[in-house]
């Protein structure tokens, strides 16, 4: 005990003259501006809840990069197209990797959490083994899963959330409006990420499987959560002997609970291959091209498949969910987009992906989503494995550079009138966000999927999803706000206070009154149900039906 009181007094001696370094610089080249720290505290307390506020707001006195020192790392903030790509892209060679986090990377997840992993050959390959789930090509493949399963959605929608549905839903919430669709969208994010990476499907939100992903999620966003563990922030505190490494005991059972759950999943499909009888699958995939001669355990292609579920689940489902408010809270966007839809589709059919070209509203609205509300609060941290620098700022190795999505998004010389949901600036971008991520820095069209080498995998995936499920649910439905007792329409908030705290950008639960757009339109949603329930889909020649790939 002693002498972990004098190792803690020491790392606080160190972070004490720590905190206080001047970088050396290069001759010509100046330090990045910034607010001054404080010893020891540095700048974390003066971000406010949430961050992003204050960081637009230090953006709009410091400029295009500004630095925070945050615990034991200087954070470059990045809040401009051109610094993005300068550094992210140009520079990717040497800020691609993550910061050094001992807790939540290490003792948590087994250093195998791959959002969290540095970078280097493991990174690489297992990156790769993504690579052909998670191409534009390969996203293609899994249209139909997510058109089938956006049938099942508006199936449940029309059954849970209108008056004369059929759910176990209470005559009150009927009346005044539900907020039993913000699970079902839930629903259809875990079960399009289930099926495309072991051929099962999520039929109902109520099961075993659904509680331990997001039982093993919310472990994580306790533990990663900033300033939970100390030795994430003090980071040679990683450095003790193991045995004196405090957090290591308790972390056990969590990190135990991820291994028990992903191996289980990834063992009874190997099984499956073995008798021939599994499904066509990411997994599958990955097993066929034998991953162990890469270099990896079973363990680590475990963890890799179960990092994808993680990172396709909650955030796709956020940004509809967002989508979904915002449309609440806009009648004349909802008006627009539907006028659109009624006039490609009509009431006989629902939107199908083949009407994407026709329909650039909703594209619209799905970037204009991602710009007001970008999923990440305050924004995705890359490292430096070497010394970077942008104009002449200079950037030294071992230090965050992190692109902040809300500053760069609420630039009014960028996006004007940034607090606006107006997805009309979209309509020129007839392309999906991957196109613009390559192009030149002042055409992208938003930066939620982050930027470089560590570009969200899923991003086509993500898009797919957002456009299929909005085009949809506004074909069938019209969202008006719920009514207060009194039978008035309430106001929909949506300003900060209508998002959960925490690092993510993640709706509340909110009500919401749907209203089907008619007979006709109510009869095509039990019908295509039906029909899609009887046939089921093809996913790469493979039938899926309500159970999953069928065998
Ligand atoms: C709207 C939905 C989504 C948003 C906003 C989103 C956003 C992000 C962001 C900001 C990053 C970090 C990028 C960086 O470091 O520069 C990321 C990483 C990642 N995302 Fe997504 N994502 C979404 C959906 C998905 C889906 C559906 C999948 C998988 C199927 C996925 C898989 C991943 C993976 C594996 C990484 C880690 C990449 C790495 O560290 O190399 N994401 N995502």
């Amino acid at each position: 005990m002693g002498y972990l009181i004098q190792t803690l007094l020491f790392t606080v001696i160190l972070l004490f003259f720590y905190t206080r370094r001047k970088p050396r610089l290069p001759l010509g080249f100046k330090d990045a501006p910034g607010p001054p720290p404080l010893p020891l505290l540095g700048n974390a307390h003066q971000l406010s809840s949430p961050a992003h506020r204050s960081i637009i707001s230090f953006s709009h006195q410091y400029g295009e990069i500004f630095k925070l020192r945050l615990g034991w790392n200087d954070w470059y903030m990045l809040c401009s197209p051109s610094a993005v790509k300068e550094i992210l892209d140009k520079q990717s060679a040497h800020t691609s990797s993550r910061a050094p986090l001992p807790v939540a990377s290490k003792a948590l997840s087994g250093g195998m959490r791959f959002l969290f992993m540095e970078y280097g050959r493991e990174w690489r390959t297992l990156r790769g083994l993504g690579h052909r789930l998670l191409t534009p090509k390969g996203s293609g493949e899994f249209a139909g899963g997510q058109e089938w399963e956006g049938r099942a959605l508006v199936s449940e929608v029309l059954g849970e959330c209108v008056e004369g549905g059929v759910g176990d839903i209470r005559e009150e919430e009927r009346k005044r409006g539900t907020d039993r669709a913000y699970k079902a969208v839930r629903r259809y994010t875990v079960s399009v990420i289930m099926t495309s990476t072991y051929g099962k499907r999520i039929p109902e939100w109520e099961c075993d499987e659904v509680r331990e992903i997001y039982g093993i999620m919310e472990d994580f966003s306790k533990v990663a959560a900033p300033g939970a563990y100390i030795a994430d922030t003090l980071v040679p505190l990683g450095r003790l002997p193991t045995w004196m490494q405090w957090w290591q005991k308790p972390l056990k059972p969590l990190f135990d609970r991820q291994a028990r759950l992903w191996m289980k999943l990834f063992t009874e499909l190997s099984a499956k291959m073995e008798t021939g009888n599994a499904p066509e699958c990411f997994v599958k995939q990955v097993i066929e091209q034998e991953y162990e001669k890469q270099g990896i355990s079973v363990l680590q292609a475990a963890f890799l498949a179960g990092s994808l579920i993680e990172a396709g689940s909650e955030t796709t489902s956020a940004a509809i969910n967002t989508a979904l408010l915002y449309l609440l809270a806009n009648p004349r966007i909802q008006n627009r987009a539907h006028e659109e839809i009624s006039r490609v589709v009509g009431p006989f059919r629902s939107p199908t992906f083949a009407n994407e070209p026709h329909l650039p509203y909703i594209r619209a609205i799905v970037k204009e989503t991602m710009r007001i509300r970008p999923v990440t609060n305050i924004g995705t941290p890359h490292y430096t494995t070497a010394p970077v620098t942008y104009k002449n700022i200079h950037i030294p190795a071992n230090s965050v550079v992190c692109i902040q999505q809300y500053a760069i998004h609420y630039d009014p010389e960028l996006f004007p009138e940034p607090e606006e949901f107006r997805p009309e600036r979209y309509l020129a971008y007839p392309e999906k966000s991957g196109v613009y991520a390559a192009g030149d820095a002042k055409e992208r069209d938003h930066w939620n999927f982050g930027a470089g080498r560590r570009i969200c995998s899923g991003l086509h995936l993500a898009e797919n999803s957002m456009f299929i499920v909005l085009a949809k649910l506004i074909w069938g439905f019209e969202l008006k706000p719920p009514l207060d007792e009194s039978g008035k329409e309430e106001d929909v908030d949506t300003s900060d206070e209508a998002f959960m705290p925490g690092g993510n950008t993640v709706p509340k639960p909110f009500r919401c009154k749907w209203v089907v757009r008619g007979e006709e339109v109510r009869k095509t949603i039990w019908r295509e149900w039906e029909d899609a329930r009887r046939e089921g889909y093809l996913l790469r020649g493979e039938r899926v039906g309500v159970e999953g790939v069928v065998v």
